[in-house]
């Protein structure tokens, strides 16, 4: 597997070795000495993820607060998923940008997300399946959600028509409000 460095450092887009013959194909899709070897951190993954959508959902933009906070490693594993990953680490020097990808059953590639960021999708087939190992466990409590249209995070969602959101998601605060939690 081959880690590529995205234009935020910490975040890599991962592209498996992928070995096809007249079965089907076998690919690694984890591989914990390779993962703590490119990342340089001791991660430990705790719970395994796995959502169905429709085409046109947007799951997101969602983030864990302190201490619960999770990295995540995300992939699809059916149809398509426009991907995005936004450092809302208040003191990074890439603080309110993002990194955006698409992920699909077809490239096979993964996104590694650290503790910190805010993440997203938006399914662009139907019947998009998206399964991820996460860092920490879910805590309700914790969990926070910035609008997917964020003005000042200005993302280049694709076009796609309708949106699905759920009602959480469609109360998501902005980047400005989540910024005045640390005032
Ligand atoms: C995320 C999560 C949800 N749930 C439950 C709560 C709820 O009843 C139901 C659906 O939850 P949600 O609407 O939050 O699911 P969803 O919108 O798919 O949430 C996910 O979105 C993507 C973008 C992420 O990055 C994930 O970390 C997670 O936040 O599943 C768990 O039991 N464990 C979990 O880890």
């Amino acid at each position: 597997m081959n880690f590529v460095e995205t234009e935020i450092k910490d975040v890599k887009i991962i592209e498996p070795k992928v070995f096809g013959d007249s079965r089907g194909f076998f690919y690694e899709s984890f591989n914990e000495k390779k993962f703590i070897d490119e990342t340089k951190q001791n991660i430990i993954f705790c719970q395994d993820n796995h959502s169905k959508s429709s085409r046109g959902v947007l799951r997101g933009l969602h983030f864990q607060r302190n201490p619960y906070a999770q990295g995540k490693l995300v992939r699809c594993i059916a149809g398509s998923v426009f991907d995005v990953a936004v450092d809302i680490r208040i003191d990074s020097p890439s603080y309110g940008k993002y990194v955006s990808v698409v992920l699909s059953a077809e490239n096979k590639k993964q996104l590694w997300i650290p503790a910190g960021f805010a993440h997203g999708f938006l399914t662009l087939e139907d019947n998009t399946e998206f399964v991820y190992k996460t860092t920490n466990y879910y805590h309700p409590e914790s969990e926070g959600c910035i609008v997917w249209n964020d003005k000042q995070l200005n993302i280049n969602w694709p076009v796609i028509g309708e949106i699905k959101l759920s009602d959480k998601d469609n109360l998501g605060m902005t980047l400005a409000q989540y910024i005045e939690e640390f005032n």
